[in-house]
């Protein structure tokens, strides 16, 4: 599929759960090599709801996440937390936030339950939360089995559990479905979902479009280091997909040849034509009446994200000097 530019559309909201200007960020690596791993990013996320942070590997996600979480500095930017500037002010909004970066580490031999009610009394929560947080990642029937019983995709959601003992506004987790088999998948993004109809805001990034874009009401997708499209699923996809329609036309050579010299790129699907380029589906019509050629279905295709992911990324990828 042809996209056109690369295009960031706004949120529009008053009310960001995220907000970051410019952010950057360079390791230096052991041999003195500089890695630009954050290169001036802009990311919002609103208030409410499930924001996919999403980039392939080493596009600078988890360096983004760990300087919002205050685990890392950066060397440039502004970034806050529910309008607080962070780090100066993250002790003020901390108690709102609750992130899985790390697999969290829990006690082999304890049920999930005892795991948690542990880390409740560790952090003052009402042993009433440890109900609430199991039913909550769908853990319920299971608390009471040991932690070591549990399959990845359990035990990934509770660590999602314990981050919500103590009542975070917004969650953020990094590539939380990491090395789950497709039922762990689709609990993951059950429970995230669940998070964010009661209000929440999640952040949750990922490498792998497909896992998100069901859950996501809205998306940042970043490559180097760097926005390259923001916005709900439905804005990215129109803002930066080309316009494609499926045509069907008795003379499928003869329909060919007059879209491609209007300028038009054609390609063949079975018995129909794919044809992108027009500014609207009107324009592939008036093109082949003119010319005799009488259209017997003309369907706008709707592109994906996936593939809107993949053309904004295309090249995109691992850091390096730069
Ligand atoms: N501690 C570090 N020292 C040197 N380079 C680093 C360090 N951490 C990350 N990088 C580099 O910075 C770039 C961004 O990495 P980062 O982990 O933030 O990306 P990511 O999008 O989270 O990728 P992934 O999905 O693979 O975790 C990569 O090139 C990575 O190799």
């Amino acid at each position: 599929m042809a996209l056109s530019g690369i295009k960031a559309v706004k949120v529009v909201t008053s009310e960001l759960a995220i907000d970051t200007h410019g952010l950057r960020k360079t390791y230096r690596t052991l041999r003195g090599k500089r890695v630009v791993a954050v290169q001036g990013l802009d990311l919002q996320v609103p208030i409410g709801g499930v924001h996919g942070f999403l980039g392939p590997n080493g596009s600078g996600k988890t360096t983004s996440i760990r300087m919002l979480l205050g685990l890392i500095r950066a060397d440039a930017g502004t970034m806050s937390v529910f309008g607080r500037p962070v780090p100066e002010q993250l002790p003020e909004v901390v108690a709102r936030v609750g992130a899985i970066v790390e697999s969290p580490k829990f006690f082999p031999a304890f049920s999930g339950r005892r795991n948690l009610e542990l880390l409740a009394d560790a952090i003052g929560t009402p042993r009433r939360r440890v109900d609430e947080v199991l039913e909550e990642t769908a853990l319920r029937d299971r608390g009471k089995d040991r932690f070591k019983t549990y399959s990845l995709g359990m035990k990934q959601r509770l660590a999602i559990a314990a981050t919500l003992l103590k009542e975070p506004d917004l969650l953020i987790f990094d590539e939380p479905t990491n090395g789950l088999d497709p039922a762990g998948i689709r609990e993951i993004r059950e429970t995230m979902r669940g998070l964010g109809d009661q209000g929440k805001t999640v952040l949750v990034s990922s490498h792998i479009l497909a896992e998100v874009e069901q859950v996501a009401d809205t998306v940042s997708i970043i490559g180097h280091g760097r926005l390259l499209a923001s916005g709900t699923v439905a804005e990215v996809i129109g803002s930066t997909a080309a316009l494609t329609v499926r045509v069907g036309v008795a003379d499928l050579a003869g329909a060919t040849r007059v879209l491609t010299e209007g300028g038009l790129t054609v390609r063949a699907d079975g018995q129909h034509l794919l044809v992108e380029g027009a500014a609207e589906p009107a324009e592939v019509t008036k093109r082949l009446a003119e010319q005799g050629l009488f259209v017997s279905e003309l369907v706008p295709v709707r592109a994906d994200l996936e593939s809107v992911f993949l053309e904004l990324t295309a090249g995109e990828g691992l850091g390096g000097d730069r």
